[in-house]
């Protein structure tokens, strides 16, 4: 796996010329190798930054760069040579067997109607025993429990083999022990990450840094502990947000409670 440089300026989207943009210019990197957590409420714009990241949208302003290449100068096949996207829609994999799908994190590295070659099969069982997959191989996708779909989804964009991994709610239906295993997977992999993340906590003990989108303007970006103050929290969320240190390993943690 090579990490590289994320550099993403003045991006903003709408889904037409004349409407209203969802996201405003946004300007921000990820050094190679950094996890950066986008969070925000419902509706706040971070699927919609996400898209812009894995070249699904072009955005209306501004660029994004890896490791200083703009991602809309390269074709697309390239571009999926270096950024990966864990999503949550799925329903193209049905029908598929979980090898079948991991394969097809191989296809940026294939050329023209080439199939799977010795290479590629490699990758793919490398990655299906880091995911701990080899024993549901040959199960259908549509068979799977939630966790492990996730797993496979995430295994697919490893076996693309990318220097940038974006991650949509990577966490969304897991069980608390799967959660902190795709956690512990994130903080492994030494790639540049950006991953969406509802749970502020997570966040917190994941990320490197931590963007905050709301109406689909940044509200700030930098390190969690110094960034996500109770006072941005609370108006970010329109909850009363606090923060709190936990006594057993001093680690902190935010709870939550309606305003009056
Ligand atoms: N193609 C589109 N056409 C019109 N509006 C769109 C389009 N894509 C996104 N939006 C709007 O942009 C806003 C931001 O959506 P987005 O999905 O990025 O938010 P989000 O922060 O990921 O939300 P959630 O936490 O609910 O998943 C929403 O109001 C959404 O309806």
């Amino acid at each position: 796996m090579r990490a590289a440089d994320l550099e993403v300026y003045n991006v903003s989207w709408a889904p037409t010329k004349s409407a209203q943009p969802v996201l405003h210019p946004t300007t921000f990197r990820v050094a190679a190798g950094r996890v950066l957590g986008v969070v925000g409420p419902n509706g706040a714009g971070k699927s919609t930054l996400l898209r812009l990241l894995y070249r699904f949208q072009q955005p209306k302003t501004g660029y994004v760069r890896v490791g200083g290449q703009d991602i809309w100068s390269m074709p697309a096949r390239n571009a999926a040579r270096r950024i990966a996207a864990v999503l949550q829609e799925q329903a193209s994999a049905f029908g598929l067997t979980v090898r079948e799908i991991v394969r097809l994190g191989r296809t940026p590295h294939r050329s023209g109607f080439a199939t799977s070659g010795a290479g590629d099969e490699q990758v793919v069982d490398r990655v299906l025993t880091t995911l701990s997959l080899r024993s549901l191989a040959d199960r259908d996708f549509g068979t799977l429990s939630g966790g492990e779909r996730q797993r496979v989804m995430v295994a697919r964009a490893l076996a693309q083999d990318p220097q940038v991994l974006i991650l949509d709610e990577p966490t969304n239906h897991l069980d608390v022990r799967h959660q902190l295993e795709v956690v512990s997977l994130i903080q492994s992999l030494g790639l540049t990450i950006v991953v969406s993340l509802h749970d502020l906590n997570m966040a917190s003990g994941v990320c490197d840094d931590v963007l905050i989108l709301k109406n689909g303007q940044p509200q700030g970006f930098g390190p969690p502990q110094s960034l996500l103050t109770d006072t941005l929290v609370s108006d970010t969320f329109r909850v009363d947000a606090r923060r709190e240190h936990l006594a057993s390993n001093g680690a902190s943690h935010f709870s939550f409670t309606l305003p009056n």
